[in-house]
């Protein structure tokens, strides 16, 4: 398969409603490496992330990724802030993917209860998916991206309301995806999980990126204002 990668993007922007909520924005996105989106509330953290995904309309400008649109589209995957779940057990809702594509149900299930062991959900497979807690629901939904092995995984603050232990677990699958070659771009509230996480640091204020750097120089050496204060945990706006 041809790689995704480098995505390109250039002077894009989102707006609704005549707000612009997004740029002008320019980003290119190497192979490699775990990427962490940070910044202020309403900076645009989610918006770019949906922009890559194209779940917003380009305004103006243009995003490409290296392959035809077709396959960019196949192999990504979203795990969303609020993850939809299907009123069916968890072992069918991590299935449902595969179902999808026309997998035998028999090797879907099979593959989800896989997935659910290594999510640590095994013990709720038979559960209704509504009926688990926060931190299950979130587990759930990384093991239905994850099912079908996606060139590019995108979350959203996959951990933003979630214990201590659901964030290690989250963490240690992401961290196994990123070694079987998952790209992975996310956002997230909690710098510690930045700083545990990224190879590379998104930092964005009022909808513009403000740097993109490697994990380590950014966090030892932020290069704006914006980013020293908000890493001071100043109030940033
Ligand atoms: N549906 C919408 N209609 C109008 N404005 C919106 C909509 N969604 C988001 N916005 C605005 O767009 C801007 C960017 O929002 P976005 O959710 O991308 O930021 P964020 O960095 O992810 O924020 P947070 O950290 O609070 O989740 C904010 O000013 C927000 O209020």
């Amino acid at each position: 398969m041809k790689s995704l990668f480098p995505v390109k993007v250039k002077e894009v922007e989102v707006q609704r409603r005549g707000k612009r909520l997004l740029g002008p924005v320019d980003l290119t996105l190497e192979s490699n490496g775990l990427t962490i989106v940070i910044g202020p509330n309403g900076a645009g953290k989610t918006t770019l992330l949906r922009m890559l995904h194209g779940l917003e309309r380009v305004r103006r400008g243009s995003l490409h990724w290296a392959c035809d649109e077709e396959t960019a589209r196949r192999e990504q995957a979203f795990v969303f802030q609020t993850p939809v779940l299907l009123r069916r057990t968890v072992l069918q809702n991590i299935a449902y993917p595969l179902t999808i594509r026309g997998v035998p149900r028999a090797e879907a299930l099979a593959h989800a209860r896989d997935w659910a062991t290594r999510v640590g959900l095994g013990e709720v497979a038979g559960v209704q998916a509504p009926r688990i807690s926060g931190g299950e629901k979130q587990k759930l939904a990384l093991a239905r991206a994850l099912i079908v092995s996606p060139a590019v995984l995108f979350l959203d603050e996959p951990c933003s309301s979630l214990d201590g232990a659901a964030t290690k677990d989250i963490e240690a699958v992401l961290r196994d995806a990123r070694s079987a070659g998952t790209r992975i771009i996310m956002s997230t509230h909690d710098l510690g999980q930045a700083q545990r996480l990224a190879d590379e640091v998104i930092f964005m204020v009022k909808g513009r990126i403000r740097e993109h750097r490697e994990a380590k120089q950014f966090f030892s050496a932020p290069e704006t204002a914006e980013a020293r204060a908000f890493l001071r945990g100043d109030i940033v706006e």
